[in-house]
Formats: C-alpha cells, sequence, structure tokens
C-alpha cells in the first residue's frame, strides 16, 4: 500500500502514527507548516493516484481535513475513534484519514490508523450512496 503522509506539527502521537505506516507500506511524507498547502497536498497526493490513501495530522484535525476536500476526488474523514475510522472506509469510501495530532494519544491515534488501513473496501450497499458522493459537484 502506498500511503502519503503530513503533519504540521511533530509529537509522540505523530511519531507512532508515522511508525505504523512505515510497517505497512511505501510512505511519501509530506513536510509543510501550512495546513491548509499540507492538506490540499495530501489531497492532491492521492487523486494524482502518487499515494492509495493519505494520513493527515494537524492540532484539530479539522483544517487539514477540509484542505483536502477541497480538492476534487478526495474524501478526506476526521476520526478519533476506530469505528468513525472504520466506516469513513466502509459507508463513505474515504480516502484520506485526518486525525488530531493534541487531542489523541498516540496508541489511540495508532489504533484509529490502523482501523482505517484495515478497511479497504467500501460496503457493496453503500455503492448507490457513495456514487451519488462522487456525482455531488464540488463546489466549495
Ligand atoms: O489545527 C490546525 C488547523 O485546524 C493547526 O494545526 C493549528 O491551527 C496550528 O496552526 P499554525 O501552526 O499555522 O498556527
Amino acid at each position: 500500500m502506498r500511503i502519503v503522509f503530513g503533519a504540521d506539527d511533530e509529537n509522540e502521537t505523530t511519531r507512532a502514527v508515522l511508525a505504523e505506516l512505515h510497517g505497512r507500506g511505501d510512505v511519501e511524507i509530506l513536510t509543510d507548516d501550512s495546513w491548509p498547502d499540507l492538506g490540499a497536498g495530501i489531497g492532491r497526493a492521492v487523486v494524482e493516484g502518487r499515494a492509495d490513501v493519505g494520513v493527515v495530522m494537524c492540532w484539530t484535525g479539522t483544517g487539514t481535513a477540509i484542505a483536502a476536500n477541497k480538492i476534487p476526488g478526495v474524501r478526506a474523514a476526521l476520526a478519533w475513534d476506530p469505528w468513525i475510522a472504520r466506516g469513513a472506509r466502509l459507508w463513505n469510501d474515504a480516502n484520506v484519514l485526518a486525525m488530531s495530532l493534541k487531542r489523541l494519544a498516540p496508541d489511540v491515534a495508532v489504533e484509529v490508523t490502523r482501523a482505517f488501513l484495515d478497511e479497504p473496501t467500501p460496503d457493496p450497499d453503500e455503492a448507490d450512496a457513495i456514487r451519488r458522493l462522487t456525482e455531488l459537484p464540488d463546489q466549495n
């Protein structure tokens, strides 16, 4: 699996997530102190096919998620527990995971990351909803 990762700050949580990612595939790391540019860069790497999925972190996770979702074709999901992360893949076909580097403990962030990456394919029952989602105009 090719994964693009970026965080606008570094701490125990980002280091734990990165270690987990390195154990799971080829990791491209984006460094950008500007969270809008970082989120957009992660999104572009995914839609341009350089990575299968993106994992992005900022203080809240929200800013980079919003920035990533500005890129057409990105479905970035903010997750704070494994159930949310799994559901984002299963029911939303999310291709970018966004997390808070300030509010998730390292072990929780790793569990969230695992849940996201372990659920590679969407639920077929959600195919219509996901198609409808991708048909919605990107106007933001
Ligand atoms: O959580 C974030 C955005 O949602 C940022 O990480 C936080 O606002 C810090 O950004 P900066 O270092 O540019 O002030």
